[in-house]
């Protein structure tokens, strides 16, 4: 299994961003001490987001963040990204693995006991795992209120892999997450709509970082 040494993973949106271009986000993001970046750009058709995935990465390769795609196998593969985040109606894990190859990050979103089960047989390097509160960044399945921190212990006593935790989670509550047993937190409007996103990000890291030293004391992670 891979060490990803992640604290703090961006999920980039510019229609969220507050009138910034993603570009801008990220730069201020990586000043801030971001470990991941994730394209997201649901609504920007693929030559676009393959063009701002080039710039994203231009970054991101001076630095030790990772660069991840969403959904797209294709697209991860032709940016040269650090890997891929699947959804559950994505192309198959294996799959994804064989074209990506092993050294490749392969994340996917997990809900069900049987999803998580299949992302670690698969070969799968992280799970993302939400939504934990409720979100106006996507329309989620699961319950509205989302499966709280007690959803996050549940899957994480359950699961071997990394727990990406995402949905809702912003610098006042990711403590509770990471000792609730998530490994790194995920966000998209806590960062993108920052009006200090460089200062808002060293803050949030701060915190899971002492969080995480609070959780491994108590012998959580
Ligand atoms: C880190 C991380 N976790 C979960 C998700 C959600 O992925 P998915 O279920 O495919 O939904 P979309 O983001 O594609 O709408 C994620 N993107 N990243
Ligand atoms: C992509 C995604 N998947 C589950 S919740 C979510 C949105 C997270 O956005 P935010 O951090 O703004 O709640
Ligand atoms: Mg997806």
């Amino acid at each position: 299994m891979k060490k990803l040494n992640w604290d703090l993973y961006l999920i980039t949106e510019e229609k969220l961003s507050a009138g910034r271009s993603t570009l801008e986000v990220v730069r201020e993001a990586v000043d801030g001490g971001v470990d991941v970046i994730q394209l997201r750009e649901k609504n920007l058709p693929l030559r676009e987001r393959f063009r701002l995935g080039q710039e994203i990465k231009k970054i991101t390769e001076q630095t030790d963040i990772d660069f991840i795609v969403n959904d797209r196998v294709d697209l991860a593969l032709a940016l040269d990204a650090d890997g891929v985040h699947l959804g559950q109606s994505d192309l198959p894990l294996i799959e994804a693995r064989r074209i990506l190859g092993e050294d490749k990050i392969i994340g996917i979103s997990g809900h069900t006991f049987k999803e998580i089960e299949l992302a670690e047989r698969d070969g799968a390097d992280y799970l993302g795992v939400g939504a934990v509160f409720s979100t106006d960044s996507k329309q989620v399945d699961s319950s509205k209120d989302g499966i709280g921190p007690a959803g996050i212990t549940k899957i994480s006593e359950k699961s071997n892999l990394p727990i990406i935790a995402i949905g809702g989670l912003n610098k006042d509550n990711c403590c509770q997450v990471i000792e609730s047993g998530a490994d790194t937190i995920s966000v998209i409007s806590a960062i993108t709509k920052a009006a200090n996103i460089s200062e808002e990000t060293k803050i949030f890291k701060d915190r899971i970082i002492s969080a995480k030293r609070g959780a491994i004391k108590n012998g959580i992670n």
